[in-house]
Formats: C-alpha cells, structure tokens, sequence
C-alpha cells in the first residue's frame, strides 16, 4: 500500500501517527461531472475497479442496474494489493487495455504528472481526452444514474429530487459511521480509536435495523442509492469486516432484519454477479500484512445469500422512481 507524491509512487501504510491512531480518510481529488445536458457518449469512459472494494463495487451496480454493461467497459485490478498500489494483470485482474500499464498509479500520473494523494478504485477514465474523469464513487453513482439515459432509454432514478433531502441524510451516518466505520475500527492504531469506531458502528447498525423494520428501504416505499451504499459494506461484513476488522459485537447474521433485506437486494438480477468472494476475501486478508502477517485468508464462513427473505416479492420498475 502506497501513495503518489509529486508524482512519485512511494510505498507507505495509512499515517495514524497524527490522529491519535485514527483511521483518517482522504477526500478524492478527481471530480468532473459528466451531466446529461452533455449528451455524452458512455462508451468513450472505461471503469477501473476492484472487485473486493466496497466503493468501487457501488459503481459496478450501477453499471448493472442502468444498462451500462455493453456500453462502459470495466477493467478489474488484481485483488492483491501491495507494494506497488493496485495492479493489472496477475491473481486474476486483468490486463491494462489501454497503456499496456502494469499499476494504477500510472494512471493518475498520465492524468497528473505531478499528482500527490492516494491512488484508489474505482476511477472513470476517458478513453477520447486520456484523462481522469473521477476518481470519486459517490459521483460515479450519480453520473450512471442519469448522464447516459439518452442512450439507454433506462430511466429508473435512484437519487429522485423528491427524496435527496433523505437519501442524503442517511448517506451522512451511513458513511462515517458503517462504510467508513469499518475501515476506522480495522486500521484504527489505539485501543481508544478502535473502540469510537466500534460503538458507532453497531449503534449505526442497530439504527438500520431498526429503521427498516418499519419500512422497506432505507428512505420509504422507494429503493434508492442509499440502499446499494450500504448493501456493499453489508455483504462483506461477515465474511471480512468481523474477523479481519474486528467488527465482532454481532454479525449480519444476528440481525434479522438486515440479513433479510442484504438477500433481498443481493437476489435482484445482475447483482449476484457483481460479488466476488475470491477477489473479497483475498484482498483484504493478503494486503494488510500488518493486520495479518501470515495473510491466511479464512476458509469461512459458509454464507448463503440465495436463501429465502422475507421483504416480499417485488421488481426494480415497482419500487425505483423514474427521472421525469
Ligand atoms: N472516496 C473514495 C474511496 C475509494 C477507496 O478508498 N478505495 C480503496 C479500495 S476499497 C482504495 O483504492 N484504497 C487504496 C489506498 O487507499 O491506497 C470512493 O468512494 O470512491
């Protein structure tokens, strides 16, 4: 795990030495919109992404839920992330299409020669300018859910204007407190950083549980982007987040409530091929050597989310509002 600095790679873990041994996230530094007004052309962007990353997973659904898989080419980062930052080719990511590049950090410098910060996934590219697009995954979101409908015909709105004062309101605790969270309880350095990650996390659990006992989605009747935010910390949580992040009050599996609508989203079409466990459970368990240093990657545990739930039959078009 690295950076880029002036534009030279170097290879350092997380800094915690300054925040008190807390996991402190950096804002992303790409982020052109691409709006519909544009008229844009979906197929002159390729997506970068890995497949055991949360983040970059939201952009993968999206892709999926708005009819982008023919249009938006996706290259897949080797799983294993170490020294060198993400890379193509090897442990079964792919190769580089483009630049023939063997890591992502050459990515961000054809973009930026001179570009410092963290090299992350997912990142939207443009193939006709070679440039950096947007290395930010909230905006992706926003970009596949209404920049290409033109060419599409795919309508179904997943941050409708009648519900963004909620949507964003839930995204606020869900993001500091459950996206992020579970990176701040895993790469928390004290006992005390650890342990604020902790107690927010399941009190922020407990709240969703909660919430979505009384309703179907996260905001209502409507299933929006708020729910595929949290969907790809959930589906990792017990297989990585409780053993490999110490996120061990409770698992999914202990709230019956989440585990029913995890199935639930997890069931829709296209969704299960998004989830790779392979790429999940060996990026993780292999490239924090300093939180696993024999980077054995758990045999467990047995998951099935093709059970039965119980949230009541429905499809996407019933319950997604369409752009107007
Ligand atoms: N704000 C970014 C965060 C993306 C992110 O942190 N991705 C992780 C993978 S899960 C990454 O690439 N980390 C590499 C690093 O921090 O060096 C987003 O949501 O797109």
């Amino acid at each position: 795990m690295g950076l880029l600095v002036e534009g030279k790679w170097q290879d350092d873990w997380y800094d915690t030495k300054k925040s008190a041994g807390k996991f402190q996230r950096q804002d992303a530094s790409f982020r052109s919109n691409i709006t519909p007004s544009q008229q844009a052309n979906a197929s002159r962007y390729q997506l970068y992404v890995s497949l055991a990353c949360p983040w970059a997973h939201r952009t993968l659904i999206f892709r999926q839920l708005k009819s982008l898989q023919s249009l938006i080419d996706v290259t897949v980062v080797s799983p294993i992330m170490l020294q060198h930052g993400w890379e193509f080719a090897g442990d079964d990511g792919d190769k580089e299409p483009l630049y023939a590049a063997s890591y992502l950090h050459q990515l961000y410098t054809k973009a930026k020669p001179d570009y410092s910060g963290r090299v992350t996934v997912p990142v939207l590219w443009d193939k006709t300018k070679g440039s950096l697009i947007n290395n930010e995954s909230a905006d992706i979101l926003r970009i596949f859910n209404n920049a290409f409908n033109h060419q599409t015909g795919n309508q179904l709105d997943f941050y409708p204007r009648a519900l963004q004062a909620s949507i964003d309101k839930v995204n606020e605790w869900v993001y500091h407190d459950i996206n992020n969270g579970v990176y701040k309880a895993g790469f928390a350095t004290t006992q005390t950083a650890y342990q604020e990650a902790f107690t927010a996390l399941f009190k922020a659990l407990d709240k969703a549980e909660q919430l979505l006992s009384e309703q179907r989605f996260l905001t209502g009747d409507y299933l929006t982007e708020a729910d595929w935010r949290l969907f790809t910390t959930l589906i990792r949580f017990d297989a990585v987040y409780v053993g490999h992040f110490k996120c061990n009050q409770r698992r999914i599996a202990d709230y019956p409530v989440l585990s029913n609508y995890l199935r639930s989203l997890y069931q829709l079409p296209g969704i299960a091929d998004t989830v790779n466990w392979s790429h999940i459970k060996r990026h993780y368990y292999i490239s924090h050597p300093m939180i696993n240093p024999t980077q054995i990657v758990p045999a467990g545990p047995d998951l099935d989310f093709s059970a039965s739930h119980n949230r009541g039959s429905w499809s996407l078009e019933q319950v997604v509002m369409k752009a107007s």
